[in-house]
């Protein structure tokens, strides 16, 4: 912003220069920059923009206002005893309006609460909530869909998945979003947006975080994933970037590395707008103006807001650097009695004097192009299969605790044999083995919920469509369902010794399958639902009990009262027990004892029993199916309509 430019454009050229050098060093590429390069850069123009809210105390503070003027007889005059008038709609933003150039670099400034974020969300067109107004241009034409093929927004919060690498986190950007590009010139376009933001060295680094479950993958730092962050906005050559707060949890040095990124994307044509809350005057001088919001207005846009605020009066009377004075006399505005003056002072001038001399470049209007929706599955898949496989020790447990509740359920239900004394034993290992492996899943619940997280912030930026995103992970669980069941009924089933035959083992091991897979779509959907890690474990087990407690094993359909016994129809491992059930007694003799009374001679008597005779086991599978089927398409439409990012 003033002499100090130079300075820090020198650094910046050393920044830019080692990170090229890693860049063709690294992975061996050296091209030509400017044919993968398209920053064109452009002019935004915001017009009274406005955002209102629902004032969600509004009967509330009518009521306590009615109660006051009540209890004074009716005597309080609004107006002359200064009581606020009592709205509706709450205004966040107030006929807000300003323009930033092509390759400048803006700092949005302004007390906390001021408005910052919602005029980024707004001009990111990220808004979810609320009511706008108003109109933004870009080189003066408002462009619909258009705008987002030249706006990238770099969030607060760095969304990224920690097992990916810093170049297939940049990658899958650049699949989803350049359908134009070959794959080695997405490749090209990667890796030099990793020498744009100095992590060509880093490139196959894991992200790294606490996974889900709470395992510490080592990784990127702070500064680091907000590089990446900034990187996967920048992949699509995005000639306006938002940044909201991006040194925020940052030291100096890194927030300092981070801002110099960013000035050196201004100069190859990129307009840059960030928020930023207390910056260095370092960092302050990289900027080339500033737009100050107090309390939902703008107090002033340009690049001397330190003389702007000497001339309404406000001295830097202790020496302060720029941006703590202006956010000292930010919030003495605020306060003052003045404040509705001094802003329509600002308002005046900039419709007087600025607005009429904003000029505009043309701007050929190119509509985006977008991935088939199979593509889209293939990118997600590929990168679903590789998060769930890196997660070794969480795959590695799942695939021990299998072998562990075979071996255990065995030493319990060991040696089982075919008799009247173990009829009741065989039941209990039927019942018990549906109930661990419904039970499984709910230690995926964290794992649900993260994915959902991740999900949310990529919808946001439109890169793919709910159903493909979807499929990926629960096809990856659905498969290792199989396996995981498998080694759990293979060992067991063996050992326990229940009806030796191959089709009996084939059909009973079926419905243990789908008893798992519909257990892992029900807490997929309770998760996509509740989105909360506490309500999707009570709301799942609260179902959970209910269902084992109408399987038919403990209480047969006859012993309910009537009005309950629909309970059962409604209970996808009542079908899954009446299938196990099938599957071993059917058709089959059972030893009597010789000289006592012989309650079930055979299979078709105990199936009697349990009031399972109307069954046959396709039916009762084919009832589980649907019902896995059914929970598969609430967890779809729990993903693609419950706990949406709101903005
Ligand atoms: N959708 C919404 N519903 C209700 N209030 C909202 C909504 N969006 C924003 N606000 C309110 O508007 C005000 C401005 O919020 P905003 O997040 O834009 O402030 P900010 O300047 O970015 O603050 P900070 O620097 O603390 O992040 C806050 O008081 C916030 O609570």
């Amino acid at each position: 912003m003033d002499s100090k430019d130079n300075v820090s454009n020198k650094n910046n050229t050393e920044v830019l220069k080692k990170s090229n050098d890693g860049f063709n060093g690294v992975q061996g590429f050296n091209f030509d920059r400017k044919n993968i390069e398209k920053y064109i850069g452009v002019q935004i123009t915001f017009e009274n923009l406005s955002y209102k809210v629902e004032n969600r105390k509004y009967k509330k503070q009518l009521k306590e206002q009615k109660e006051k003027i009540n209890s004074n007889g009716g005597a309080i005059d609004l107006e002359s005893d200064g009581i606020k008038k009592i709205e509706k709609e709450k205004t966040i933003l107030n006929n807000v309006s300003g323009v930033v150039e092509k390759g400048e670099m803006v700092a949005l400034m302004g007390q906390s609460g001021s408005g910052k974020s919602t005029l980024l969300d707004i001009l990111a067109k990220r808004k979810s909530t609320g009511k706008i107004t108003g109109k933004i241009l870009v080189n003066g034409k408002e462009i619909g869909d258009a705008y987002k093929k030249y706006c990238s927004y770099v969030t607060q919060e760095d969304t990224l998945l920690e097992t990916s690498t810093v170049e297939e986190t940049l990658k899958f950007y650049a699949d989803l979003k350049l359908p134009d590009l070959n794959e080695d010139e997405k490749m090209k376009r990667v890796y030099q947006v990793l020498s744009d933001v100095g992590l060509s060295e880093r490139a196959n680094s894991k992200i790294g975080g606490i996974l889900p479950g709470g395992m510490i993958l080592k990784g990127l730092s702070g500064g680091e994933k907000k590089r990446v962050s900034i990187g996967c906005a920048l992949v699509t050559n995005p000639s306006l970037l938002l940044l909201d707060e991006p040194t925020s949890g940052l030291d100096s040095t890194s927030a300092l590395v981070v801002m110099r990124v960013l000035k050196n994307l201004t100069e190859k044509g990129v307009t840059v707008v960030s928020s930023i809350h207390q910056p260095s005057q370092k960092i302050f001088n990289l900027f080339n103006k500033v737009i100050v919001v107090v309390k939902g207005r703008i107090l002033y846009i340009g690049s001397d807001v330190k003389g702007y605020l000497d001339s309404l009066g406000f001295i830097n009377q202790e020496d302060l650097s720029t941006p703590d004075f202006c956010l000292d006399a930010c919030n003495d505005i605020a306060k003052s009695s003045d404040f509705e003056n001094i802003i329509t002072k600002w308002e005046k001038h900039y419709r007087e004097e600025i607005a009429p001399t904003i000029c505009n470049d043309n701007l050929n209007i190119e509509i985006p192009k977008t991935v088939s929706i199979f593509y889209q599955y293939k990118v997600l898949q590929e990168r679903a299969f590789k998060n769930f496989f890196r997660n070794k020790v969480g795959l590695l447990s799942r695939i021990v605790i299998a072998i562990l509740i075979g071996l255990l359920l065995s030493t319990a239900f060991g040696g089982l044999e075919n008799n009247q004394e173990d009829i009741l034993n065989t039941l209990g290992y039927l019942f018990f083995f549906s109930l661990i492996l419904h039970l499984i899943p709910f230690g995926s619940i964290t794992l649900f919920l993260s994915i959902r997280t991740l999900f949310n912030a990529e919808r946001a930026s439109k890169i793919y469509t709910t159903l493909p995103f979807f499929l990926g992970p629960v096809l990856i669980e659905m498969v290792f369902g199989v396996l995981i069941s498998f080694i759990a009924v293979i060992i067991s089933y063996s050992i326990s010794h229940l009806r030796w035959d191959v089709s009996s083992f084939i059909l009973t091991y079926i419905v243990y399958l789908f008893i798992h897979l519909f257990s892992v779509l029900m807490i997929v959907s309770i998760s996509n639902i509740t989105g909360t890690v506490d309500l999707s474990f009570t709301y799942a087990t609260g179902l959970s009990i209910t269902f084992l407690l109408y399987t038919g094993f403990f209480i047969t359909i006859d012993q309910l009262p009537r009005s309950f016994q629909w309970i059962h129809y409604l209970n996808p491992l009542h079908y899954g027990f009446v299938g196990l059930m099938i599957a071993q007694y059917k058709d089959r003799e059972i030893e009597c004892p010789i000289n006592s009374a012989c309650l079930y001679p055979n299979g078709n008597a105990l199936i009697e029993h349990y009031s399972f005779e109307n069954y046959t086991y396709g039916e009762a599978l084919g009832i589980l199916i649907v019902w896995t089927f059914a929970y598969f398409c609430l967890a779809l439409f729990g993903l693609h309509y419950f706990n949406k990012e709101k903005r």
